[in-house]
């Protein structure tokens, strides 16, 4: 759906954006994820087709996208950080305003402002004037206005920067419901939970270079750590032999009441870790899982953490 290549810009002497390449697949939900200033904004605005690139290509749908085509602004919605819109008119006139700007006939805007303001989670509060909205819902507005022109890639930049809980689930689940629905996502953000949460594939971005790329499991595979079961068991002894002869158990250690499993998936290897303790004659009573998580990936890959 969407391949960038080699994509570049500087800003005088500042190289902002140095070489970023990624694709992203129809209903696949891609993450960009990195610290202030890492170049988020940069390579979005690029490929949404509003600010000049130095080097490098678009692709959308196999064809060439920039500043000047206006078949690939039609496949894009882009929501950037932040949107003007006028406070004193309702959600349902905003989003009126904005589908007459995209072009969308009367009878046509109707219907698709009705679907829109559903997405997002706004029907409950369509007539009420923006200016009494929160930041999260008008945040969420940005993103139903995104959305009118049906744009099969939709880029959304930092959309959860200081929302209320409550819109920031809001929000997760509307780019949820549109992956599904077939839309291809590219999402930035300098949370990490939100894009272990939602992402498909994280590109790590510092310095303007994607510096690491993959599912949250590869990532984490590359910095070699391991998930962790540990079991709150009494006769915690009497598993160890056979956790260790488990295949999938890189290292077993037992300590009071505390059996600890290191494996690469916890996920896939629970039960049968729980099975074979109990069977060896381990009365457990509790269990926890703990995946390493992209926090450490990225303190690995940049020597920083991504929130200083
Ligand atoms: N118009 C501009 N003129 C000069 N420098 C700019 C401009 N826009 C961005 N920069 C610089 O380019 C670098 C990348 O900025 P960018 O906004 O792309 O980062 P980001 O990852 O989106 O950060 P944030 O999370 O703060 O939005 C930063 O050093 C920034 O100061």
């Amino acid at each position: 759906m969407l391949k960038c290549h080699e994509l570049r810009k500087k800003f005088g002497d500042l190289v902002a954006v140095d070489g970023v390449s990624f694709t992203i697949e129809s209903g696949e939900t891609y993450g960009l994820l990195g610290p202030n200033g890492a170049g988020k904004t940069t390579t979005i605005s690029m490929i949404a087709g509003i600010l000049e690139r130095d080097g490098g290509d678009v692709l959308i749908s196999g064809r060439p996208h920039g500043t000047t085509s206006t078949w690939g602004k039609k496949q894009i919605g882009y929501v950037p950080q932040d949107l003007a819109l006028y406070p004193d008119l309702s959600a349902r006139e905003n989003l009126r305003f904005f589908a007459r700007l995209y072009g969308l006939r009367r009878a046509e805007a109707r219907p698709r402002i009705d679907e829109v303001l559903d997405v997002v989670g706004l029907t409950d509060r369509a007539n009420d004037p923006v200016k009494e909205y929160s930041g999260g819902m008008k945040r969420r507005l940005n993103i139903g206005v995104g959305l009118l022109h049906r744009p099969p890639l939709l880029i959304l930049d930092e959309p959860t920067a200081g929302v209320d809980p409550q819109s920031r689930n809001a929000i997760l689940e509307s780019v949820s419901a549109l992956t599904g629905a077939g839309v291809a996502v590219l999402y930035t953000t300098h949370y990490m939970e939100e894009a272990e949460r939602l992402c498909d594939r994280i590109g790590i971005i510092d310095l303007g270079r994607i510096r690491a790329e993959g599912t949250r499991r590869e990532l984490v595979g590359l910095v070699g750590e391991l998930d962790r079961i540990s079991l709150t068991a009494d006769e915690g002894a009497k598993a160890v032999p056979a956790l260790e002869a488990l295949p999938e158990a890189r290292k077993v250690s037992h300590h009071e009441s505390r059996l600890e499993v290191m494996v690469e998936d916890a996920r896939q290897s629970l039960t049968r870790v729980l099975a074979a303790a109990t069977d060896a004659g381990a009365v457990v009573h509790a269990v926890e899982v703990h995946e390493p998580n992209l926090e450490s990936v990225f303190l690995h890959l940049t020597g920083k953490a991504l929130r200083d």
